[in-house]
């Protein structure tokens, strides 16, 4: 396949040759036979990596605000996942990943449930997913006990082992809902099939004082000093953590994703800010994530660069923080990196996970600078096309993997069906 006359980041010209799923050549031979992809006037970026997402959480977007954490889950959340099936979590995937789709996203790292009909989904739309299935030390939606739950999110990294666009995780969902002993348990399944583990980790005060409460250390002192932290830990949130605990976050080489608007909408922090220059300064790999749609309100991952730059410029009192082009490697490549995939740059032998921009639009002249034009400009209404694993999910605004309007009616069917069950 061949995307002709497209401009690159850099602002050049060029012809891009992708083969099955990588970029081959930028500018190189010509092979008459291609598929030729018009991309005049187009800019040509990165895919994001949207590495923190309840995808399925769609079902809930907009009946669950105006509340901090705790009461969002207690009070709505959970009385709702309650009547959750595999059918919604499929119709609620379908939904979310029809806006991965239309914002630019090839890959997430998802936690939830039924996490083989979330699977199903991202094949049918030929997304990327690391896919964790949720453990509590209390009943789910698709099981009773921890030890059920383990044995689910084994059955799936089996399942799972070897595919193209589905990588096998497993979800602890945070120190407040697993015991050590699950912790403990999760970290030898994990260790066994080399599985991703995704965690909530320190995302608000209350989280911190009922962990001292119950341990007497904090949350990531008590993951330290269980040997739970590794490089395979991928630690949503972080808000509140220590200089102490960004070390250890350093030294076991854990990755985190940074969520401000979720954070900052369940004010979840001081000024729901991750301490992202301490992060930066040790070493930590940060990445970008949404968190669900329950708490954003959309997947837009233009608009969570823009909060993250402006949120960390206006904590700290210094513009300098979070440039544009640190904060869109932290969407692209970091995220590529932290899911295992050689992808997030255009560059030859890279992963051909690519989106265009229209860019004749009043809000993106002049083109000066492409990427601070991304990071404080675009918004996911711009992308007009995705490739993903070389394979065009999306030309010219209009998706060529399923019928987008018959999908999008019978899964809203489905979450008003939720609705009615849970609240009438
Ligand atoms: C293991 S994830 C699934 C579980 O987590 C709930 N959830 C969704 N977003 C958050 C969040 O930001 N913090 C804590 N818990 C969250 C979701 O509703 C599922 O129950
Ligand atoms: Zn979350």
């Amino acid at each position: 396949m061949l995307i002709k006359n497209a401009v690159l980041p850099n602002k050049k010209r060029a012809d891009i040759y992708i083969e099955e799923k990588e970029i081959v050549s930028i500018n190189g031979e010509k092979n008459k036979d291609d598929w030729v992809i018009d991309a005049r006037g187009k800019l040509v970026l990165p895919s994001f990596y949207n590495t923190h997402t309840h995808l399925a959480m769609t079902l809930m977007r907009g009946i669950v605000e105006d509340l901090v954490l705790k009461d969002w889950l207690e009070k709505i959340v959970w009385p709702m996942e309650k009547h959750l099936s595999r059918e919604h979590v499929y119709w609620g995937s379908i939904i979310g990943g029809l806006e991965l789709i239309r914002s630019g996203i090839a890959g997430i790292a998802d936690m939830y449930f039924f996490m083989d009909e979330v699977a199903k989904v991202l094949k049918l739309l030929g997304l990327r997913g690391t896919l964790g299935t949720t453990i509590f030390d209390f009943p789910s939606p698709e099981a009773e006990s921890t030890d059920e739950m383990l044995k689910i999110a084994e059955a799936f990294a089996k399942d799972y082992q070897n595919d193209e666009l589905i990588t096998p995780s497993i979800a602890p969902h945070s120190t407040y809902t697993c015991s050590p002993e699950t912790l403990l348990k999760v970290k030898e399944l994990a260790d066994k099939y080399g599985l991703l583990i995704q965690i909530h980790l320190a995302e608000t005060r209350w989280e911190v004082y009922e962990i001292q409460k119950r341990y007497g250390k904090r949350p990531v002192e008590l993951l330290g000093d269980i040997g739970f932290l590794d490089e395979n830990v991928l630690a949503a949130h972080a808000v509140w953590v220590t200089k102490a605990e960004i070390r250890t976050l350093a030294k076991h080489g854990v990755k985190v994703v940074h969520n401000p608007i979720s954070n900052m909408k369940l004010a979840s922090g001081g000024a729901g800010v991750m301490p992202y220059p301490e992060m930066k300064e040790y070493g930590v790999l940060v990445t970008l994530g949404t968190d669900g749609v329950a708490s954003n309100n959309n997947f837009d991952m233009f608009e969570e660069m823009k909060v993250m730059a402006i949120a960390q410029k206006n904590h700290r009192w210094d513009p300098t923080i979070a440039k544009a082009e640190e904060v869109f490697k932290i969407a692209t490549e970091n995220g590529a990196k932290a899911l295992g995939l050689k992808a997030g740059r255009i560059e030859e032998g890279y992963l051909a996970d690519l989106m265009l921009i229209d860019l004749n639009k009043p809000h993106l002249k002049p083109f000066y600078d492409p990427i601070t034009l991304a990071v404080y400009s675009m918004r996911a209404s711009d992308v007009d096309g995705l490739i993903v694993n070389g394979r065009p999910l999306m030309l010219n605004k209009e998706i060529l993997v399923v019928d987008e309007a018959e999908m999008l009616e019978k899964a809203e069917k489905k979450a008003f069906e939720l609705y009615e069950k849970a609240f009438s």
